[in-house]
């Protein structure tokens, strides 16, 4: 894990005042979802069951180490998962609809207006060979009925939203014009343009300076916020999680071993991998990673262990760990997987 400035730099005043009430329906209903990649060398079962729910406005933290399946998650979500790779198992409800099994023409429609994307490289998302008023501008006719006065007066809304000076000048710039993280600026204005309901944000800070890390995620919470949007943080930075997320998902192996409200969770994880994150966040205090690293690495996805895919790098693990695959225990808004979870007294 890289140190990261987000626990300093953002107050928890401002994280955490405006916490929806997880009550109404779901905006988004991920339901058993299994993705599985049919490589040459064996099948991959990247995403191997997960479930998660996100109401409209709240932020989810999706954690976990590099090949938890954390992107392919998000890839599912936004039908783009391409060959060898499939949706083998379950459903993703949108507004209720199942995007799942959705044509390409359909998503297509979805992606952008309802559902936005910010990448770790902005430049995933930006043409190069186009001015960012360009890109902004197809976008608002692609999903919006504004005539052109009303889209260029919006493009240049958006981009002082997001921090932009002299914004209407800015419009005829090419995207190599501008910093990494004035780029990703551009990426959060474009995503918030139609105004989605859900926004997935893949590592969106990671390849940033650390000083401008702090900066971006604030104004991505902002935009989140004011707009009223839903936002699924896909990050291997519990620091940054327990700055932005509400709640956190945190995936091992293709699968969710712990899920519920971020404050109650890193306070009382229940399950060991989770308390490994939390111990290996670094010291704010001291700019340090704290010495608390999980032992061992993850193991290859296609080779997985009998039983509980953590257990050899566990310190509770015992014999049963070794026979049975634990099942995901959902208790309130917490839920476990893990067949001898944390109790309180082991937390601290
Ligand atoms: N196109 C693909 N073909 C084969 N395997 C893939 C493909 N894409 C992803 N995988 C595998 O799926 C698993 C999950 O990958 P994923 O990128 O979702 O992990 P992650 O948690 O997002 O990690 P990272 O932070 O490194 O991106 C990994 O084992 C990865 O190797």
């Amino acid at each position: 894990m890289t140190a990261t400035p987000a626990l300093e730099a953002v107050s928890p005043k401002e994280t955490h005042g405006e916490i929806p009430a997880r009550t109404g329906a779901p905006l988004l209903a991920v339901e058993g979802l299994r993705t599985w990649f049919h490589t040459f060398s064996g099948t991959v079962k990247a995403v191997d069951g997960v479930s998660f729910a996100l109401r409209p406005g709240e932020i989810m933290g999706l954690v976990g180490e590099s090949g938890g399946g954390k992107s392919v998650v998000g890839f599912s979500i936004l039908g783009l998962i391409d060959p060898p790779g499939r949706i083998e198992d379950g459903r993703i409800l949108f507004e209720g609809r199942n995007l799942a099994g959705l044509s390409e023409a359909e998503l297509r429609q979805i992606r952008g207006r309802d559902i936005a994307m910010v990448f770790q490289d902005p430049m995933t998302s930006l043409n190069p060979l186009h001015t960012v008023g360009r890109q902004m501008d197809e976008m608002l006719q692609l999903h919006t009925g504004l005539d052109a006065a009303a889209r260029r007066a919006r493009c240049i809304e958006m981009l002082e939203s997001v921090g932009i000076s002299r914004a209407a000048d800015r419009l005829s710039a090419y995207p190599h014009q501008f910093s990494g993280g004035m780029r990703q600026r551009v990426v959060i204005a474009i995503a918030m343009l139609a105004r989605p309901k859900l926004v997935i944000a893949d590592e969106p800070t990671t390849a940033l300076d650390v000083t401008i890390q702090a900066q971006i995620l604030k104004l991505m919470r902002r935009q989140i916020r004011d707009n009223g949007t839903a936002m699924i943080l896909v990050t291997h930075d519990l620091a940054v999680v327990s700055e932005m997320a509400d709640h956190i998902t945190v995936l091992y192996c293709g699968k969710v071993v712990e899920r519920g409200p971020t404050d109650d969770v890193i306070r009382r994880p229940a399950h060991p991998y989770t308390r490994g994150l939390i111990d290996s966040i670094p010291d704010p205090a001291h700019r340090q990673p704290r010495l608390k690293q999980i032992p061992g690495a993850v193991p290859d996805i296609r080779k997985l262990p009998k039983g509980c895919s953590f257990k050899d790098r566990c310190f509770r693990a015992e014999a049963l760990c070794g026979e049975r695959v634990p099942e995901l225990v959902v208790q309130g808004d917490r839920a476990h997987a893990c067949h001898f979870p944390l109790t309180e007294g082991d937390s601290r």
